[in-house]
């Protein structure tokens, strides 16, 4: 069944079987919420009814300090293609207005209710907070939804390494260049979408000719060189190759980030070509050389660490 995506809970029109909803912000759609979206999932297709999502846009952070709002790691789109990737039925993604923020933890239920009346059941890690405030927690939950004829189906909280997944732990992992920790939590590798766009022309100059990608991220990962996998419209086909995040300060003063891509094969992919790339390897920051000479000496040595990568599965020399 393809995945049915609402723009906001008022607007929401479901078929009359029985929703099993899963609730947050799946900023990531991490490990931790694949255990509450996998119980969605399972117990909807048991019971015949429906699997959904409610998610919400901007994020909270938005309305509590726009001047520093969280930067998110997927968006709206991305984080919508991986919620049906999972299996989700629909995905209502509310508009996180002040309106919305209002709402009181004990009049959220009978707002679900009145908007989604075959709600059957919700779903929520053990720690999810809900109403203005966060004043509602996990106890008023399960009390307020017996009351009403609800059932809550809460996770206990999935660890990595004995530490709570999270978005935020996700967020300082790509801020940081730890991308392993990153991948582990995510449960997949981390990648960037974007359209192939022309570059300055000097990487086939050097020897290193690239793929320049449009891609502006909400959450900028640690400016540096990654062992990577592209895969495209042209061919069914994975290519590895070498990227740069960063301002490329050997070359351009510039503030806004590029990501490029140099594969180790001939590229199939041209200007205008949307591609995927997945980000395995951190292998190191981005710098600031004297002479283009010398970036491209390094640049040598980048590809062959990462070369080294996709033959052994380790970057060292
Ligand atoms: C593997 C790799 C590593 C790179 N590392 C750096 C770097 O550390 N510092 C930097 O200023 N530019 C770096 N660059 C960016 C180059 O400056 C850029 O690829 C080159 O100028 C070509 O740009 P163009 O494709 O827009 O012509 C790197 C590029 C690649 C492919
Ligand atoms: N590690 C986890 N284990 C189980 N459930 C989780 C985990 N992390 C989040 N959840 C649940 O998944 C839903 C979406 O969570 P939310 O996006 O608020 O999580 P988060 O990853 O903790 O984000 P942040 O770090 O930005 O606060 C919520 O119901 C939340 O309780």
């Amino acid at each position: 069944m393809a995945t049915t995506q609402f723009q906001d809970l008022a607007e929401a029109r479901l078929p009359a079987r029985p929703l099993h909803l899963a609730i947050g912000m799946f900023d990531g759609v991490h490990l931790g919420h694949r255990a509450v979206i996998d119980a969605a999932i399972q117990s909807a297709r048991r019971s015949g009814g429906l699997a959904g999502v409610l998610t919400f846009w901007p994020h909270p952070s938005v309305l509590v300090r726009p001047d520093s709002p969280v930067p998110l790691v997927n968006d709206p789109g991305i984080k919508a293609r991986l919620l049906a990737e999972a299996g989700m039925d629909f995905i209502i993604t509310q508009r996180f207005t002040p309106g919305f923020a209002a709402i009181e933890a004990a009049d959220f239920l009978p707002f679900l209710q009145k908007n989604l009346p075959a709600l059957s059941a919700i779903y929520v890690g053990e720690n999810w907070r809900y109403g203005h405030g966060r004043g509602g927690d996990i106890h008023s939950l399960v009390e307020d939804a017996r009351a009403r004829g609800l059932a809550v189906v809460s996770s206990q909280r999935i660890n990595l390494n004995g530490e709570p997944i999270s978005s935020t732990r996700i967020r300082a992992c790509l801020a940081e260049g730890r991308l392993d920790e990153a991948n582990a939590l995510l449960g997949y590798s981390y990648f960037a979408e974007g359209i192939v766009a022309s570059g300055k022309a000097l990487g086939r100059a050097i020897g290193f000719p690239t793929l320049n990608i449009s891609w502006d991220p909400g959450l900028r990962p640690c400016f540096g060189v990654y062992a990577v996998q592209v895969t495209g419209p042209k061919s069914a086909g994975r290519y590895p190759g070498v990227a740069n995040y960063g301002l490329r300060p050997t070359v351009e003063q510039s503030t806004e980030p590029k990501l490029e891509v140099h594969l180790f094969g001939p590229c199939p992919f041209a200007g205008g070509d949307k591609i995927q790339v997945d980000w395995l390897r951190f292998i190191r920051p981005e710098m600031k050389f004297s002479s283009v000479e010398e970036l491209t000496a390094r640049i040598a040595e980048d590809r062959a660490q990462a070369e080294a990568f996709f033959k052994t599965g380790t970057t060292a020399k």
